[in-house]
């Protein structure tokens, strides 16, 4: 199965985000994103990271060629929305989202084999023993193979997050977009995903990825650069050790944060003392002089 339209190349960008806008009707002409420009090279891996509502959701959806600029333009896979057939496109993107539908008791493998055919339940005629293979093959890379025949509904959030990787991968994407793929996960099923999508990274050269996120702990060392969002805008964008610093941190939430890095991984915390801790001086000790 290939995993590139015909005349792909690595070389070429796999998205590219010019001058575009989104703005939502629906909330009285609200500015979502605000003349952005994204260029993702084949095999580079991102990082989306700004606070609350700064648009990295809608980054990925547009680069999932799930939904289309107001103004500006947007080509993913070397096509540009509103030229292409959409649903083809989408089919050559793998996208990863907490929000993906998934038959609870369908078991790991059967859940990775309808990433073959994009649908939610298994269309069995279509998965010939090569989409089977496959699929345990993913599985086993992704670190599942003990529990290729649990129902999904009984894996654990770590498990689960795997196997929707695994089935993003059933496609064989050149792009792989992960929105908040940690959420929710305990330390040791964040490390175990940290894991495995190094890994990922590390095996497949041609593979570019993406993945939103608000915790900098949770990128895996193969992230080669991050882009941070402020309100709809661009605040700074490139190589990940330019990006992720204390100072431009302070400046995209508004608050002294402190970002340091240790073999390849990355860590952000707080340097201010919360307003509310300050004013609230300790109740004196019962019996000691003033
Ligand atoms: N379908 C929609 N209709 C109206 N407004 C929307 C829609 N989708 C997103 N928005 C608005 O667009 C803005 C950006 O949303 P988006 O989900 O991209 O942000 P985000 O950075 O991913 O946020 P979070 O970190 O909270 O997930 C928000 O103000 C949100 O309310």
């Amino acid at each position: 199965m290939s995993g590139h339209f015909a005349g792909e190349s690595e070389s070429r960008p796999v998205i590219v985000l010019s001058g575009v806008s989104i703005r939502r009707r629906t909330t009285g002409q609200e500015i979502v994103l605000d003349s952005v420009d994204w260029t993702v090279q084949g095999g580079q891996h991102w990082a989306l990271l700004g606070p609350n509502g700064a648009g990295k959701t809608t980054m990925l959806r547009l680069a999932g060629a799930l939904i289309h600029p107001t103004t500006g333009t947007v080509d993913v896979l070397g096509h540009r929305l509103g030229r292409v057939d959409v649903r083809e496109l989408r089919a050559r993107v793998g996208f990863v989202n907490a929000a993906q539908k998934v038959p609870l008791d369908a078991a790991a493998h059967t859940v990775v084999l309808t990433g073959a055919t994009g649908t939610v339940q298994p269309l069995w005629r279509m998965y010939d023993a090569a989409a089977r293979e496959r699929a345990h093959l993913l599985l086993a890379e992704l670190d599942c193979k003990e529990f290729t025949q649990r129902a999904f509904g009984d894996c654990s959030g770590g498990q689960r997050a795997r196997i929707l990787i695994a089935r993003a991968l059933m496609s064989d994407p050149s792009l792989l977009l992960l929105d908040e793929p940690f959420n929710a996960l305990d330390l040791p099923s964040r490390e175990d995903l940290v894991d495995a999508l190094h890994r990922l990274a590390a095996g497949r050269p041609g593979l570019s990825t993406v993945t939103v996120t608000h915790h900098p702990e949770e990128l895996p060392p193969s992230t080669s650069h991050a882009y941070l969002l402020r309100e709809g805008r661009e605040l700074v964008s490139g190589p990940v050790e330019s990006v992720l610093t204390s100072e431009n941190f302070t400046a995209c939430y508004g608050r002294p944060i402190r970002v340091e890095s240790h073999d390849g991984r990355w860590y952000a915390r707080s340097t201010a003392v919360p307003s509310a801790r300050r004013r609230r001086e300790p109740p004196p000790f019962p019996g000691s002089r003033p």
